[in-house]
């Protein structure tokens, strides 16, 4: 299990995207928070900057639709150049067609709990998915305080993860900072968006390697490295 480093650009200067999107060079992936208003309390961007943002970076983009009607837009958002797709289970009408529409695509597949919503009704869904994220603040904001008590269900979403021998990974967004990301990759965590701590910070090229650091040492100690 190799640990991700995922920076949301909710955290970042909207009137400099492209450099933005560019000092978090080394990151693995470029969070991008979509949210309509609906489903969310809070809007953001849509389809034309997620095409604008695919040709500024070089990093892939990892889209979380905290939007209603995902079913209707997540094909936009692979079109327009996402490599990762997140639909959240609460606002999907049929989730696995969705998941594999989004494959079929040639982007990977992932659905998003709220902190209220429960792994265990998904279960039979997770061979669908290339990710599962497990917020770890209500969404809608950045810069919120993590949610200690969503550990244990990332705990027992890893042990579904590995009792169904899957390769899926496990994102956590929400929270995640120098103080809290030992805790989620201890629990199983491996792909961490970090909003706040990394664009807060004052160099986040070297924010997200620190990051990285914390959450390989505790992989490592916690045993759950085993490659994929
Ligand atoms: O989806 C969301 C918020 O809904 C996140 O991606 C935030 O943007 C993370 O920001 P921090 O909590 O890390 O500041």
């Amino acid at each position: 299990m190799a640990v991700q480093i995922s920076p949301s650009i909710l955290s970042a200067d909207f009137s400099r995207l492209a450099e933005e999107a560019k000092a978090v060079q080394g990151a693995d992936w470029l969070h991008v928070d979509v949210m309509d208003n609906h489903f969310v309390p809070n809007l953001t961007l849509g389809v034309p900057v997620v095409e604008s943002l695919s040709r500024a970076t070089d990093t892939p983009l990892d889209c979380h639709l905290m939007i209603e009607q995902p079913d209707r837009w997540a094909p936009a958002y692979v079109e327009a150049g996402a490599g990762s797709v997140t639909f959240h289970a609460e606002a999907a009408a049929a989730p696995v067609r969705l998941a594999r529409e989004i494959r079929a695509k040639g982007a990977r597949a992932s659905m998003a709990l709220k902190p209220a919503t429960p792994i265990e009704p998904y279960e039979d869904l997770l061979p669908e998915l290339d990710m599962l994220l497990v917020m770890t603040v209500e969404p809608g904001f950045g810069g919120q305080a993590f949610l200690d008590i969503m550990l244990p269900k990332i705990r027992r979403t890893r042990e579904l993860i590995s009792r169904h021998g899957l390769e899926m990974w496990l994102q956590v967004d929400g929270g995640v900072s120098a103080d809290t990301i030992e805790r989620c990759a201890e629990a199983g965590a491996d792909v961490f968006v970090a909003g706040s701590a990394v664009y807060g910070a004052d160099d986040p090229a070297a924010a997200v390697r620190a990051l990285r650091r914390q959450a390989e040492e505790t992989t490592a100690k916690a045993g759950w490295a085993r490659g994929h």
